[in-house]
């Protein structure tokens, strides 16, 4: 039962408000001075408290009542307080409800209002406190995280986040394969680095292969390594990414474009640790923690044939759903105040409603890139909207992707330097690299 403190020295406003009170089933305590009235406050749980102006038979000023009302808001802060004042006399109940307590009635009263303005601030005062306890709880669970884990300077807010890192601590420590999976720039590579940092081979070294930044030709030899001679251009004998990862982690990004013959390979390793350099009989052995990413469909691509199942249940048996950055939109603020760094110009409250109103097609890493954009051409004494070069809300269809004819034009006005391209375009090296090899354009 919600119990309420009447501060009144009128006996008979008391009653008939306790009287009141207890038809609607809340409870009622009474004070008659002041003094009496902080004294229970300190002692009972209230959600509530309504009290007079005046207590002395001979002031009417009010003035009781507002060193009442300060002495009550300096203890509970957040306690809702309701003033209880004679019509000739609102003024200072005005000016008290303008100092934060939550409500004046005018005596006489109305039941019906003074009932429903009771039951709503109660309402709002729990659900109020529910809310404060759910954050400190969340709060509470960030702290153990962060002194239990090492997470990599990964930034996060929104509870999505928060989940997946989690989950990443939580399976660091167990030997066996991770799958992350989500779209591109959502930070899986940053995933993979908390889970190796984590592991017991955090002091072995992490070596990262994007699969999709290669053509498919080349993705074993650099996964396995391959003697002089093993393909055009093999000139000289190289180690493979699982030799430099021995005794540590390998992250595969972009899995799914391993073609099936290097997926038999890897499948191999993954089984028995042993595999061969191309061009060689020579069978080599390691140990290697393998983590992986995708943004494929992959179950998709197996039921098409081009992703062989064995392994997928291999690289799958944990999975990590990190959500596009729209989904997650309590990191958008925080991720954007990341990379602008801690001396950076404030964000203006117009430029804030645009991030969170943009839909991040290229989640993160886009985000990184307007930042990094905005704390250069910012000329003000805050970063405005206009310095975030976002198309237009409700425009954002124009970001889309870029097709064969953007790309085609970003590399020969680039003059065929990638990395310029890709700039241009807004888009990582590897990112376009990607985008070259899906859409079939040759490496200039
Ligand atoms: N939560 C985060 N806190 C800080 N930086 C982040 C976070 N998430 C992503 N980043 C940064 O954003 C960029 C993109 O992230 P990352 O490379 O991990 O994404 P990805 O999902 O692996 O992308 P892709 O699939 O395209 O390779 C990186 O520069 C990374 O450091």
């Amino acid at each position: 039962m919600p119990t309420v403190l009447i501060i009144d020295d009128n006996a008979a406003v008391a009653i008939a408000l306790e009287v009141l009170f207890s038809l609607h089933e809340i409870e009622a305590l009474r004070a008659a001075t002041p003094e009496e009235g902080l004294a229970l406050l300190a002692r009972h749980p209230v959600d509530l408290v309504i009290q007079d102006m005046n207590f002395s038979a001979d002031t009417t000023s009010g003035e009781e009542g507002t060193a009442l009302f300060r002495a009550i808001r300096a203890r509970h802060p957040d306690l809702p307080v309701i003033l209880l004042t004679a019509w000739t006399h609102l003024d200072a109940a005005v000016e008290l409800v303008k100092a934060g307590a939550a409500d004046y009635l005018a005596k006489p009263w109305d039941d019906h209002r003074l009932i429903a303005t009771v039951n709503n601030l109660i309402d709002l005062g729990r659900t109020k406190r529910a809310l404060q306890q759910r954050l400190q709880s969340e709060q509470r669970q960030r702290h153990a995280l962060e002194s239990e884990y090492d997470l990599r300077g990964m930034v996060w807010q929104d509870p999505a986040t928060e989940r997946v890192i989690h989950l990443a601590c939580q399976v660091a420590r167990a030997d066996v394969p991770v799958l992350i999976n989500g779209p591109n720039g959502t930070g899986k590579e940053g995933i993979a680095a908390i889970i190796q940092a984590n592991s017991s081979v955090r002091n072995g070294p992490f070596v990262v292969l994007n699969c999709g930044a290669l053509p498919s030709e080349l993705i074993e030899a650099e996964l396995f390594g391959a003697e002089a001679g093993a393909y055009t251009g093999a000139s000289r004998a190289r180690e493979g990414k699982f030799e430099a990862a021995d005794g540590g982690t390998l992250f595969l990004d972009e899995i799914g474009n391993l073609p099936l013959a290097g997926q038999m390979k890897l499948l191999r390793v993954l089984e028995t640790g042993r595999f061969e350099r191309l061009g060689s009989n020579r069978e080599r052995q390691v140990k290697v923690r393998v983590i992986s990413a995708t943004n494929a469909d992959l179950p998709a691509m197996i039921r098409a044939g081009s992703f062989r199942e064995d392994l997928f249940y291999r690289l799958n048996v944990i999975e990590l759903k990190l959500p596009p950055l729209a989904a997650r939109p309590a990191d958008i603020l925080p991720l954007a105040r990341h990379f602008l760094g801690a001396q950076a110009r404030p964000l203006h409250a117009s430029a804030q409603a645009a991030l969170l109103a943009h839909n991040w097609p290229g989640n993160v890493r886009e985000l990184k890139n307007v930042m990094a954009r905005a704390g250069l051409l910012a000329s003000g004494d805050s970063i405005k909207v206009a310095d975030l070069g976002l198309p237009a809300a409700g425009n954002e269809d124009a970001v889309r992707e870029p097709d064969r004819d953007a790309i085609g034009l970003a590399l020969s006005r680039a003059g065929g330097v990638v990395a310029q391209a890709a700039a241009d375009l807004g888009l990582s090296r590897q990112a376009l690299y990607r985008r070259m090899e899906r859409l079939g354009i040759a490496r200039p």
